[in-house]
């Protein structure tokens, strides 16, 4: 059935201009077959209110839990999630219960998310057996099971024969490596930037820890060629070492999460897990130096780092509760409301970060609107206005910074390969 699309406004891709367009997709073959003005014949029409037609998003950096941590979250409550926050296409990350690091694992990822029907799942398997930091897992069998990258993270690869060694791999394959960058001789058992820690009284993380290790894998990854990506910038000596990087023509891609582009460790004032994060929110210089590097494409895409706890594990203070925020559902209406609306980021610049960018790095079949391309959309309101409460959030994550904020741009639909996967206001299944 060929279904068409009339009342919603389309961002050009060239000028970053709205324009009003109807778009026509078949769902059978789930391509876009046109688009262009009410007069292309269609079996069906919806009619829209001036909504924005969004190519579906694509997030490089989510926790799923799944297998072993489902209290936190699972596939179907992780993908509905996604789908929710208007992601057409998620790339999980390996620190699961056991660890992504065989070929079955990634092949049970795939397989079980693909029976969820929502947003796709693209495993990242780990680069060392069991996250051990040790033996390097099999990548040549990772990729041939669907693993799209290779990571660690929540852990940096620490020794740097091993990571060159993984790198040089990874480069024969035709593997991206992605680093969670943090040098834990430096950031030994600190959780809070330094000055946040000092008014907290727990041990402070030292920012030169990310960098630190950005800048041994840059050399690496220069000697070796590999696609580099470093997850969750947070630091100006990372965006300076990345940007560097870049113009010695490494092979580099960077991600920026919403958090660390709106929040500066000066809003930690009582000991409440929902602020701990990894990396930890920074100075006010980090997070303008991280705004300009996205800006200047130095951090080419956002990832949320979508990483849900379960409400009792964040309720042990910030000394022992576990890292981390989600992020998918809120994402964009954070983004758009905080830095789109005051004209601080042009909308063209983060609708590209969070579609076509990601998509051509990683090699995803999204990300852009086009005649005979998939039809994967985000469907998004720009005029509802609400305030974030974590209690209606599909994720089984409650843990959020964000909650009461008031943010628009909120997901009212979100079609993947011409099926519905989201609307707003359906129930959640978990
Ligand atoms: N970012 C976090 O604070 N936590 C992540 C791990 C990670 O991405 O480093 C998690 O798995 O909870
Ligand atoms: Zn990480």
């Amino acid at each position: 059935m060929r279904i068409r699309i009339d009342g919603g406004r389309l961002l050009h891709s060239q000028t970053g201009e709205l324009y009003g367009a109807s778009v026509c997709y078949d769902d059978v073959t789930g391509k876009i077959t046109a688009i262009g003005d009410e007069t292309i014949p269609a079996d069906k029409v919806e009619t829209l209110q001036g909504e924005l037609i969004l190519p579906g998003f694509i997030d490089m950096h989510v926790h799923l839990r799944d297998p072993g941590f489902t209290a936190k979250e699972t596939l179907t409550s992780g993908l509905q999630s996604a789908a929710a926050g208007g992601f057409t296409h998620v790339a999980c990350m390996p620190n699961t219960n056991p660890p992504t690091d065989a070929a079955e694992i990634v092949r049970d990822i795939t397989t079980r998310g693909r029976d969820v029907g929502k947003t796709s799942v693209h495993p990242i398997a780990c680069i060392t057996v069991s996250q051990k930091g040790e033996a390097l897992t099999d990548f040549a069998q990772l990729k041939e099971a669907g693993a799209i990258a290779l990571s660690d993270d929540g852990k940096g690869v620490q020794h740097g024969r091993r990571m060159l060694d993984a790198m040089t791999r990874a480069k024969e394959l035709d593997m991206p490596i992605v680093i969670h960058s943090e040098d834990e001789t430096l950031s030994g058992n600190g959780v809070l930037h330094p000055e946040a820690a000092k008014r907290i009284g727990v041990p402070g993380l030292l920012e030169e820890s990310e960098a630190a290790m950005i800048a041994r894998d840059i050399l690496l990854a220069e000697r070796t060629g590999v696609h580099l990506h470093v997850c969750h910038v947070s630091t100006e000596q990372s965006v300076a070492l990345i940007r560097w990087a870049k113009a010695r023509g490494v092979h580099i891609t960077a991600e920026v999460t919403p958090h660390h582009l709106l929040l500066t460790e000066a809003l930690i004032t009582e000991d409440d897990a929902v602020w701990k994060v990894n990396p930890p929110l920074q100075g006010e210089r980090d997070r303008m130096a991280c705004l300009e590097g996205f800006l200047d494409g130095t951090l080419d895409m956002i990832a949320t780092d979508h990483a849900p706890h379960t409400v009792d594990e964040k309720s042990r203070g910030i000394l022992r509760a576990p890292f981390g925020m989600v992020g998918s559902e809120v994402a964009f209406p954070l983004l758009y409301t905080y830095l789109v609306l005051p004209g601080i980021v042009p909308l063209s610049r983060l609708v590209e970060a969070m579609t076509r960018v990601p998509a051509t790095h990683f090699g995803i079949d999204g990300g852009a609107m086009h005649v005979g391309g998939t039809a994967d959309f985000a469907i998004v309101d720009l005029t509802k206005e609400k305030e974030i409460d974590p209690d209606r959030f599909y994720t089984r994550g409650r843990n959020t910074p964000f909650a009461g904020w008031r943010a628009t741009g909120w997901t009212a639909r979100t079609i993947h390969l011409g099926r519905e996967i989201f609307i707003a206001g359906e129930e959640r299944f978990i």
